[in-house]
Protein backbone atom coordinates (compact mmCIF):
# COMPACT_ATOMS: atom_id res chain seq x y z
CA UNK A 1 0.00 0.00 0.00
CA UNK A 2 2.83 2.43 0.65
CA UNK A 3 3.24 4.10 -2.99
CA UNK A 4 -0.44 4.19 -3.04
CA UNK A 5 -2.02 7.36 -3.45
CA UNK A 6 -5.27 8.63 -2.82
CA UNK A 7 -6.84 12.49 -4.07
CA UNK A 8 -9.80 13.49 -1.75
CA UNK A 9 -12.74 16.25 -3.09
CA UNK A 10 -15.89 17.30 -1.77
CA UNK A 11 -16.60 17.69 -5.62
CA UNK A 12 -15.27 14.39 -7.61
CA UNK A 13 -16.35 14.42 -10.91
CA UNK A 14 -17.07 11.30 -12.86
CA UNK A 15 -18.59 10.95 -16.27
CA UNK A 16 -22.43 9.95 -13.71
CA UNK A 17 -22.04 12.29 -10.81
CA UNK A 18 -20.45 14.78 -8.56
CA UNK A 19 -20.19 13.60 -4.72
CA UNK A 20 -17.58 13.60 -1.68
CA UNK A 21 -14.86 11.32 -2.44
CA UNK A 22 -11.58 10.19 -3.46
CA UNK A 23 -9.23 9.03 -6.54
CA UNK A 24 -7.15 5.64 -5.61
CA UNK A 25 -4.51 5.74 -7.89
CA UNK A 26 -1.22 2.92 -7.79
CA UNK A 27 1.98 3.29 -8.35
CA UNK A 28 1.76 3.03 -12.00
CA UNK A 29 -0.46 6.15 -12.46
CA UNK A 30 -3.40 4.24 -12.73
CA UNK A 31 -7.03 4.60 -11.59
CA UNK A 32 -7.27 1.53 -8.98
CA UNK A 33 -10.89 2.48 -7.33
CA UNK A 34 -12.95 5.91 -7.21
CA UNK A 35 -14.19 5.65 -3.51
CA UNK A 36 -17.12 8.00 -1.95
CA UNK A 37 -16.30 9.25 1.42
CA UNK A 38 -16.97 7.08 4.07
CA UNK A 39 -14.83 4.24 1.98
CA UNK A 40 -12.07 6.95 1.54
CA UNK A 41 -11.89 7.79 5.46
CA UNK A 42 -12.24 3.74 6.39
CA UNK A 43 -8.77 3.39 3.69
CA UNK A 44 -7.15 5.75 5.33
CA UNK A 45 -7.67 4.25 9.32
CA UNK A 46 -6.74 0.84 7.80
CA UNK A 47 -3.85 2.13 5.71
CA UNK A 48 -2.16 3.46 9.20
CA UNK A 49 -0.49 6.45 7.49
CA UNK A 50 0.75 4.55 4.44
CA UNK A 51 -1.50 6.06 2.29
CA UNK A 52 -0.37 9.12 0.30
CA UNK A 53 -3.45 11.39 0.77
CA UNK A 54 -3.97 14.62 -1.06
CA UNK A 55 -7.15 16.95 -0.06
CA UNK A 56 -8.24 19.15 -2.12
CA UNK A 57 -11.07 20.28 -0.10
CA UNK A 58 -13.48 22.44 -1.84
CA UNK A 59 -11.76 22.40 -4.90
CA UNK A 60 -13.31 20.01 -7.57
CA UNK A 61 -11.78 17.33 -8.88
CA UNK A 62 -11.93 16.49 -12.12
CA UNK A 63 -10.07 14.11 -15.28
CA UNK A 64 -7.26 16.32 -17.11
CA UNK A 65 -8.88 17.75 -20.20
CA UNK A 66 -7.71 16.05 -23.91
CA UNK A 67 -7.19 18.72 -26.09
CA UNK A 68 -7.21 16.93 -29.49
CA UNK A 69 -6.17 19.67 -31.56
CA UNK A 70 -3.01 21.38 -30.90
CA UNK A 71 -0.48 22.65 -33.58
CA UNK A 72 2.59 22.64 -31.90
CA UNK A 73 4.69 23.72 -34.96
CA UNK A 74 8.17 21.72 -34.24
CA UNK A 75 10.47 21.25 -35.90
CA UNK A 76 10.86 23.41 -38.44
CA UNK A 77 9.00 26.67 -37.37
CA UNK A 78 9.76 26.20 -33.53
CA UNK A 79 9.50 30.27 -33.40
CA UNK A 80 5.94 29.99 -33.88
CA UNK A 81 5.63 27.53 -31.06
CA UNK A 82 7.57 24.49 -29.74
CA UNK A 83 6.56 20.89 -27.27
CA UNK A 84 8.33 22.83 -24.27
CA UNK A 85 5.85 26.09 -24.08
CA UNK A 86 2.58 24.45 -25.21
CA UNK A 87 2.88 21.14 -22.97
CA UNK A 88 3.67 23.98 -20.30
CA UNK A 89 0.53 26.11 -21.51
CA UNK A 90 -1.45 22.42 -21.45
CA UNK A 91 -0.69 21.56 -18.20
CA UNK A 92 -1.11 24.96 -16.87
CA UNK A 93 -4.58 24.96 -18.44
CA UNK A 94 -5.57 21.86 -17.01
CA UNK A 95 -4.76 19.71 -19.72
CA UNK A 96 -3.39 16.22 -19.05
CA UNK A 97 -3.01 15.27 -23.07
CA UNK A 98 -2.34 17.06 -26.08
CA UNK A 99 -3.07 15.76 -29.36
CA UNK A 100 -0.77 17.60 -32.12
CA UNK A 101 -1.54 18.33 -35.33
CA UNK A 102 0.42 17.52 -38.30
CA UNK A 103 0.77 20.42 -40.28
CA UNK A 104 2.83 23.70 -39.65
CA UNK A 105 6.14 21.98 -38.48
CA UNK A 106 8.46 20.98 -40.98
CA UNK A 107 8.24 18.52 -42.24
CA UNK A 108 4.52 18.10 -41.56
CA UNK A 109 3.37 14.41 -40.12
CA UNK A 110 2.43 12.87 -43.32
CA UNK A 111 5.23 9.67 -43.44
CA UNK A 112 6.56 7.31 -40.63
CA UNK A 113 9.93 8.96 -41.58
CA UNK A 114 8.27 12.35 -40.47
CA UNK A 115 6.67 11.31 -37.73
CA UNK A 116 10.15 10.10 -36.41
CA UNK A 117 11.17 13.41 -37.02
CA UNK A 118 8.40 14.92 -34.84
CA UNK A 119 9.00 12.43 -31.94
CA UNK A 120 12.60 13.50 -31.53
CA UNK A 121 12.31 16.83 -31.07
CA UNK A 122 9.20 16.34 -28.98
CA UNK A 123 11.18 13.67 -26.80
CA UNK A 124 12.44 14.82 -23.21
CA UNK A 125 10.29 18.55 -23.90
CA UNK A 126 7.04 17.47 -22.76
CA UNK A 127 5.01 18.41 -19.83
CA UNK A 128 1.80 16.39 -20.23
CA UNK A 129 1.31 12.96 -22.57
CA UNK A 130 0.81 14.35 -26.17
CA UNK A 131 -0.30 12.17 -28.78
CA UNK A 132 -0.13 12.40 -32.70
CA UNK A 133 -2.39 13.20 -35.63
CA UNK A 134 -0.70 12.03 -38.96
CA UNK A 135 -1.53 13.89 -42.44
CA UNK A 136 -3.20 12.94 -45.83
CA UNK A 137 -1.69 15.30 -48.61
CA UNK A 138 -1.80 14.84 -52.19
CA UNK A 139 -0.04 11.32 -53.13
CA UNK A 140 0.72 10.24 -49.51
CA UNK A 141 -1.76 7.55 -49.92
CA UNK A 142 0.85 4.48 -49.33
CA UNK A 143 1.93 6.04 -46.38
CA UNK A 144 -1.18 6.10 -44.23
CA UNK A 145 -1.15 2.13 -43.18
CA UNK A 146 2.72 2.97 -41.23
CA UNK A 147 1.49 5.54 -39.35
CA UNK A 148 -1.55 3.74 -38.41
CA UNK A 149 0.26 0.97 -37.11
CA UNK A 150 3.13 3.70 -35.00
CA UNK A 151 0.15 4.73 -33.11
CA UNK A 152 -0.96 7.94 -35.11
CA UNK A 153 -4.66 8.96 -33.60
CA UNK A 154 -5.98 9.31 -37.31
CA UNK A 155 -5.58 11.92 -40.01
CA UNK A 156 -6.57 15.44 -40.86
CA UNK A 157 -7.03 16.92 -44.25
CA UNK A 158 -7.85 20.06 -45.97
CA UNK A 159 -10.34 20.68 -48.56
CA UNK A 160 -9.26 23.91 -49.06
CA UNK A 161 -5.91 25.29 -48.88
CA UNK A 162 -4.05 24.95 -45.64
CA UNK A 163 -2.08 27.57 -44.75
CA UNK A 164 1.28 26.10 -45.47
CA UNK A 165 2.65 25.15 -49.12
CA UNK A 166 3.91 21.60 -47.47
CA UNK A 167 0.38 20.25 -46.88
CA UNK A 168 -1.59 20.85 -49.92
CA UNK A 169 -5.44 20.23 -49.79
CA UNK A 170 -6.60 16.50 -50.98
CA UNK A 171 -9.47 16.38 -53.56
CA UNK A 172 -12.24 14.13 -54.50
CA UNK A 173 -10.38 12.50 -56.50
CA UNK A 174 -8.00 12.05 -53.57
CA UNK A 175 -10.21 11.13 -51.26
CA UNK A 176 -10.87 8.27 -53.38
CA UNK A 177 -7.49 6.26 -52.65
CA UNK A 178 -7.75 8.03 -49.56
CA UNK A 179 -10.69 6.19 -47.96
CA UNK A 180 -9.47 2.95 -49.81
CA UNK A 181 -6.53 3.08 -47.94
CA UNK A 182 -8.04 3.56 -44.02
CA UNK A 183 -10.93 1.16 -44.61
CA UNK A 184 -10.27 -1.75 -41.99
CA UNK A 185 -8.12 0.06 -40.53
CA UNK A 186 -9.86 1.62 -37.40
CA UNK A 187 -8.90 4.85 -38.21
CA UNK A 188 -10.67 8.37 -38.60
CA UNK A 189 -10.40 10.73 -41.16
CA UNK A 190 -10.81 14.45 -39.83
CA UNK A 191 -11.84 17.33 -42.33
CA UNK A 192 -11.20 20.46 -42.45
CA UNK A 193 -14.33 21.03 -44.02
CA UNK A 194 -14.38 24.67 -46.18
CA UNK A 195 -14.89 24.05 -50.37
CA UNK A 196 -14.65 26.69 -52.83
CA UNK A 197 -17.06 26.71 -55.52
CA UNK A 198 -17.52 29.01 -58.38
CA UNK A 199 -18.98 31.98 -56.90
CA UNK A 200 -15.69 33.33 -55.88
CA UNK A 201 -16.16 35.15 -52.24
CA UNK A 202 -12.61 36.36 -52.16
CA UNK A 203 -12.67 38.83 -55.05
CA UNK A 204 -15.86 40.06 -53.83
CA UNK A 205 -14.88 41.30 -50.77
CA UNK A 206 -11.53 42.77 -53.12
CA UNK A 207 -12.53 46.56 -52.43
CA UNK A 208 -13.95 46.37 -48.80
CA UNK A 209 -11.64 47.19 -46.03
CA UNK A 210 -9.15 44.72 -44.75
CA UNK A 211 -8.60 45.71 -41.61
CA UNK A 212 -12.65 45.27 -40.74
CA UNK A 213 -13.24 41.95 -39.41
CA UNK A 214 -15.96 41.37 -41.56
CA UNK A 215 -14.24 41.76 -45.41
CA UNK A 216 -12.75 38.27 -43.64
CA UNK A 217 -15.24 37.20 -42.47
CA UNK A 218 -17.44 37.71 -45.59
CA UNK A 219 -14.35 36.10 -48.08
CA UNK A 220 -15.77 32.42 -46.15
CA UNK A 221 -18.98 32.05 -45.58
CA UNK A 222 -20.97 29.21 -44.23
CA UNK A 223 -21.44 27.74 -47.88
CA UNK A 224 -18.18 26.73 -47.61
CA UNK A 225 -18.57 24.67 -44.76
CA UNK A 226 -22.04 23.33 -46.63
CA UNK A 227 -20.35 22.23 -49.94
CA UNK A 228 -17.54 20.26 -47.81
CA UNK A 229 -19.71 18.76 -45.64
CA UNK A 230 -21.74 17.53 -48.97
CA UNK A 231 -18.84 16.18 -50.64
CA UNK A 232 -17.78 14.23 -47.16
CA UNK A 233 -21.16 12.84 -46.79
CA UNK A 234 -21.15 11.95 -50.32
CA UNK A 235 -18.76 9.18 -49.18
CA UNK A 236 -20.38 7.95 -46.52
CA UNK A 237 -22.19 4.96 -48.61
CA UNK A 238 -19.39 3.57 -49.82
CA UNK A 239 -16.89 3.56 -46.62
CA UNK A 240 -16.69 2.33 -43.24
CA UNK A 241 -14.34 4.68 -42.23
CA UNK A 242 -15.05 6.83 -39.62
CA UNK A 243 -14.95 10.65 -40.37
CA UNK A 244 -14.91 13.38 -38.55
CA UNK A 245 -15.57 17.18 -38.81
CA UNK A 246 -12.58 19.61 -37.06
CA UNK A 247 -13.50 22.85 -36.10
CA UNK A 248 -17.24 23.20 -36.88
CA UNK A 249 -18.05 27.43 -37.21
CA UNK A 250 -21.33 27.53 -38.96
CA UNK A 251 -23.89 25.40 -37.37
CA UNK A 252 -25.59 25.35 -40.67
CA UNK A 253 -23.22 22.19 -40.87
CA UNK A 254 -25.22 20.13 -37.77
CA UNK A 255 -27.94 19.16 -39.49
CA UNK A 256 -26.15 17.72 -42.54
CA UNK A 257 -23.85 15.68 -40.16
CA UNK A 258 -26.83 14.30 -37.89
CA UNK A 259 -28.38 12.91 -40.52
CA UNK A 260 -25.46 11.67 -42.14
CA UNK A 261 -24.67 9.45 -38.36
CA UNK A 262 -27.97 8.68 -38.19
CA UNK A 263 -28.21 6.76 -41.74
CA UNK A 264 -24.67 5.15 -40.65
CA UNK A 265 -26.03 4.26 -37.35
CA UNK A 266 -28.75 2.51 -39.52
CA UNK A 267 -26.42 0.52 -41.24
CA UNK A 268 -25.44 -1.10 -38.17
CA UNK A 269 -21.35 1.26 -37.88
CA UNK A 270 -19.66 0.08 -34.96
CA UNK A 271 -17.43 3.13 -34.30
CA UNK A 272 -18.27 5.72 -31.83
CA UNK A 273 -21.32 8.17 -32.56
CA UNK A 274 -21.67 6.09 -35.78
CA UNK A 275 -18.19 6.52 -37.36
CA UNK A 276 -19.78 10.52 -37.78
CA UNK A 277 -18.01 13.10 -34.90
CA UNK A 278 -18.14 16.95 -35.19
CA UNK A 279 -15.93 19.19 -32.86
CA UNK A 280 -16.11 23.04 -32.37
CA UNK A 281 -13.77 25.10 -30.34
CA UNK A 282 -13.94 27.46 -27.80
CA UNK A 283 -13.43 30.71 -29.71
CA UNK A 284 -16.34 29.84 -31.54
CA UNK A 285 -19.02 29.33 -27.90
CA UNK A 286 -17.15 32.26 -26.60
CA UNK A 287 -16.62 34.83 -28.87
CA UNK A 288 -18.45 36.18 -31.56
CA UNK A 289 -18.10 38.35 -35.02
CA UNK A 290 -19.54 41.69 -33.35
CA UNK A 291 -17.21 41.96 -31.21
CA UNK A 292 -13.75 42.27 -32.84
CA UNK A 293 -12.13 45.05 -33.07
CA UNK A 294 -11.03 46.36 -36.57
CA UNK A 295 -7.35 45.43 -37.51
CA UNK A 296 -7.14 42.27 -34.83
CA UNK A 297 -6.49 39.50 -36.06
CA UNK A 298 -5.76 37.36 -33.62
CA UNK A 299 -9.36 36.75 -33.75
CA UNK A 300 -8.75 35.20 -37.11
CA UNK A 301 -8.94 31.29 -37.47
CA UNK A 302 -10.44 29.34 -40.53
CA UNK A 303 -13.32 28.76 -40.81
CA UNK A 304 -13.99 32.41 -39.39
CA UNK A 305 -15.63 33.23 -35.83
CA UNK A 306 -19.23 34.26 -37.39
CA UNK A 307 -22.46 36.17 -35.62
CA UNK A 308 -23.80 35.83 -31.78
CA UNK A 309 -26.45 34.15 -33.60
CA UNK A 310 -24.58 31.17 -34.47
CA UNK A 311 -22.93 30.77 -31.45
CA UNK A 312 -26.22 30.30 -29.54
CA UNK A 313 -27.37 27.88 -31.90
CA UNK A 314 -23.46 25.94 -31.80
CA UNK A 315 -24.20 25.93 -27.76
CA UNK A 316 -27.77 24.55 -28.30
CA UNK A 317 -26.49 21.82 -30.71
CA UNK A 318 -23.76 21.46 -28.10
CA UNK A 319 -26.23 20.51 -25.74
CA UNK A 320 -28.33 18.48 -28.19
CA UNK A 321 -25.22 16.29 -28.43
CA UNK A 322 -25.17 17.21 -32.02
CA UNK A 323 -21.47 18.06 -31.63
CA UNK A 324 -19.04 16.02 -29.60
CA UNK A 325 -16.86 17.88 -28.15
CA UNK A 326 -14.80 20.94 -27.62
CA UNK A 327 -11.03 21.81 -28.18
CA UNK A 328 -8.59 24.32 -28.19
CA UNK A 329 -7.11 24.58 -32.39
CA UNK A 330 -4.59 26.55 -30.96
CA UNK A 331 -2.95 27.16 -34.03
CA UNK A 332 0.11 30.33 -32.89
CA UNK A 333 2.46 31.72 -35.16
CA UNK A 334 4.85 34.79 -34.65
CA UNK A 335 3.82 38.53 -34.16
CA UNK A 336 4.94 39.72 -37.49
CA UNK A 337 2.26 37.28 -38.88
CA UNK A 338 -0.78 38.66 -37.34
CA UNK A 339 -1.09 41.77 -38.69
CA UNK A 340 -3.58 44.39 -38.83
CA UNK A 341 -4.73 43.07 -42.64
CA UNK A 342 -7.22 40.40 -41.67
CA UNK A 343 -6.59 38.80 -44.99
CA UNK A 344 -3.43 38.89 -44.93
CA UNK A 345 -3.09 37.77 -41.62
CA UNK A 346 -2.16 34.62 -40.57
CA UNK A 347 -5.36 32.64 -39.67
CA UNK A 348 -5.07 30.38 -36.30
CA UNK A 349 -6.58 31.58 -32.75
CA UNK A 350 -3.62 30.66 -29.55
CA UNK A 351 -5.55 29.60 -26.31
CA UNK A 352 -4.34 25.99 -25.08
CA UNK A 353 -4.11 27.27 -21.64
CA UNK A 354 -7.57 28.80 -21.69
CA UNK A 355 -9.76 26.11 -22.89
CA UNK A 356 -10.89 25.21 -19.81
CA UNK A 357 -11.45 28.19 -18.19
CA UNK A 358 -13.09 29.66 -21.32
CA UNK A 359 -15.89 26.49 -21.50
CA UNK A 360 -16.53 26.78 -17.64
CA UNK A 361 -17.10 30.65 -18.20
CA UNK A 362 -19.89 29.82 -20.44
CA UNK A 363 -20.71 26.78 -19.34
CA UNK A 364 -21.78 28.01 -15.99
CA UNK A 365 -23.81 30.99 -17.36
CA UNK A 366 -25.70 28.26 -19.03
CA UNK A 367 -26.48 26.42 -15.83
CA UNK A 368 -23.94 23.57 -16.86
CA UNK A 369 -22.27 21.79 -14.26
CA UNK A 370 -18.87 20.28 -13.67
CA UNK A 371 -20.19 16.79 -15.57
CA UNK A 372 -19.74 18.55 -18.76
CA UNK A 373 -16.43 19.40 -18.69
CA UNK A 374 -15.72 15.63 -18.45
CA UNK A 375 -17.97 14.94 -21.36
CA UNK A 376 -17.15 17.75 -24.13
CA UNK A 377 -13.40 17.82 -23.15
CA UNK A 378 -12.23 15.04 -21.52
CA UNK A 379 -13.99 12.08 -22.38
CA UNK A 380 -15.11 13.35 -25.99
CA UNK A 381 -11.67 13.80 -27.61
CA UNK A 382 -10.42 10.72 -25.86
CA UNK A 383 -12.94 8.88 -27.82
CA UNK A 384 -12.36 10.72 -30.55
CA UNK A 385 -8.72 9.53 -30.56
CA UNK A 386 -9.46 6.19 -29.59
CA UNK A 387 -7.58 6.90 -26.29
CA UNK A 388 -11.06 5.93 -24.41
CA UNK A 389 -9.20 3.14 -22.19
CA UNK A 390 -6.53 5.01 -21.20
CA UNK A 391 -7.41 8.65 -20.81
CA UNK A 392 -10.64 11.57 -20.57
CA UNK A 393 -12.43 10.55 -17.59
CA UNK A 394 -12.26 9.83 -13.69
CA UNK A 395 -12.85 5.93 -14.22
CA UNK A 396 -11.34 2.56 -12.62
CA UNK A 397 -8.30 1.10 -15.10
CA UNK A 398 -7.73 4.74 -17.09
CA UNK A 399 -4.67 6.80 -16.40
CA UNK A 400 -4.35 9.07 -12.98
CA UNK A 401 -4.67 12.58 -14.97
CA UNK A 402 -6.42 14.79 -12.39
CA UNK A 403 -6.94 18.05 -11.83
CA UNK A 404 -7.88 20.27 -8.97
CA UNK A 405 -10.05 23.48 -10.09
CA UNK A 406 -11.69 25.67 -8.13
CA UNK A 407 -14.84 26.25 -10.23
CA UNK A 408 -15.59 29.21 -8.67
CA UNK A 409 -12.44 31.34 -8.70
CA UNK A 410 -11.86 33.63 -11.47
CA UNK A 411 -8.82 35.44 -13.13
CA UNK A 412 -8.14 37.76 -16.15
CA UNK A 413 -5.35 37.10 -18.98
CA UNK A 414 -2.86 38.86 -19.19
CA UNK A 415 0.52 38.67 -21.55
CA UNK A 416 2.51 37.99 -18.51
CA UNK A 417 0.35 34.55 -17.51
CA UNK A 418 0.47 32.74 -21.16
CA UNK A 419 3.30 30.19 -21.39
CA UNK A 420 2.58 29.97 -25.06
CA UNK A 421 5.70 31.20 -27.00
CA UNK A 422 3.72 34.05 -28.74
CA UNK A 423 1.70 36.11 -26.05
CA UNK A 424 -0.87 36.53 -28.20
CA UNK A 425 -4.58 35.79 -27.87
CA UNK A 426 -7.92 37.64 -28.52
CA UNK A 427 -8.78 37.17 -24.44
CA UNK A 428 -6.44 39.25 -23.35
CA UNK A 429 -7.98 41.59 -20.63
CA UNK A 430 -11.09 39.07 -20.47
CA UNK A 431 -12.13 37.91 -17.04
CA UNK A 432 -12.06 34.09 -16.56
CA UNK A 433 -14.15 31.77 -14.27
CA UNK A 434 -12.31 28.43 -13.08
CA UNK A 435 -8.44 27.85 -12.03
CA UNK A 436 -7.00 25.23 -12.29
CA UNK A 437 -4.92 24.56 -8.69
CA UNK A 438 -2.92 21.43 -9.71
CA UNK A 439 -2.55 19.32 -12.67
CA UNK A 440 -1.23 15.33 -12.16
CA UNK A 441 -0.40 13.52 -15.09
CA UNK A 442 -0.41 9.51 -14.13
CA UNK A 443 -0.35 10.72 -10.43
CA UNK A 444 2.89 12.95 -10.76
CA UNK A 445 2.16 16.26 -9.80
CA UNK A 446 3.17 18.46 -13.47
CA UNK A 447 1.56 21.89 -12.65
CA UNK A 448 0.88 23.69 -8.86
CA UNK A 449 0.49 26.55 -7.39
CA UNK A 450 0.74 28.78 -10.41
CA UNK A 451 3.81 26.93 -11.70
CA UNK A 452 5.11 24.03 -13.62
CA UNK A 453 6.93 21.28 -11.23
CA UNK A 454 9.88 19.99 -11.92
CA UNK A 455 11.39 18.56 -15.50
CA UNK A 456 9.08 17.39 -18.03
CA UNK A 457 7.17 14.15 -17.32
CA UNK A 458 5.03 13.36 -19.89
CA UNK A 459 5.06 10.50 -22.19
CA UNK A 460 4.37 10.55 -25.81
CA UNK A 461 1.49 7.94 -27.01
CA UNK A 462 3.20 6.89 -29.72
CA UNK A 463 4.82 3.39 -30.82
CA UNK A 464 8.04 4.56 -32.62
N1 LIG B 1 -2.61 25.81 -40.90
C1 LIG B 1 -3.34 25.81 -39.76
O1 LIG B 1 -2.87 25.67 -38.66
N2 LIG B 1 -4.62 25.96 -39.85
C2 LIG B 1 -5.45 25.98 -38.71
N3 LIG B 1 -5.93 27.28 -38.64
C3 LIG B 1 -7.11 27.78 -38.25
N4 LIG B 1 -8.01 26.97 -37.76
O2 LIG B 1 -7.34 28.96 -38.40
C4 LIG B 1 -6.48 24.89 -38.91
O3 LIG B 1 -6.69 24.07 -38.00
O4 LIG B 1 -7.02 24.81 -39.99
ZN1 LIG C 1 -8.24 23.19 -39.98
ZN1 LIG D 1 -6.14 23.40 -36.50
Amino acid sequence: MTECQLFLSKRLVTEAKIFDGGVLVDDRGVILDILDRDEAEKLITKSKGKLKVTDGGDWALIAGVVDSHVHVNEPGRTAWEGFRTATNAAAAGGITTIVDMPLNSIPPTTTLENLKTKVKSATGHVYVDVGFWGGVIVGNQDSLRDLVKAGVVGFKCFLCPSGVDEFPNVGAEDLELVFNALEGTGSVLAFHAELEDDCCDEKYVENQDPEEYKTYLESRPPRMELNAISLITSFLERTDVRVHVVHVSSATVVPLLEKARASRLARGHQGWRGGVTAETCHHYLTLSAGEVPRGHSEYKCAPPIRDADNKEKLWKYLLDDKLDLVVSDHSPCTPDLKCSNTLEAWGGISSVQFGLSLFWTQANTRGLDLKAITKYLSSGPANLCGLQDRKGALKKGLDADLVYFDPDGTFVVTPEIIRHKNKMTPYIGKELKGVVKKTYVRGQLVFSDGDVVGEPKGKLLINV
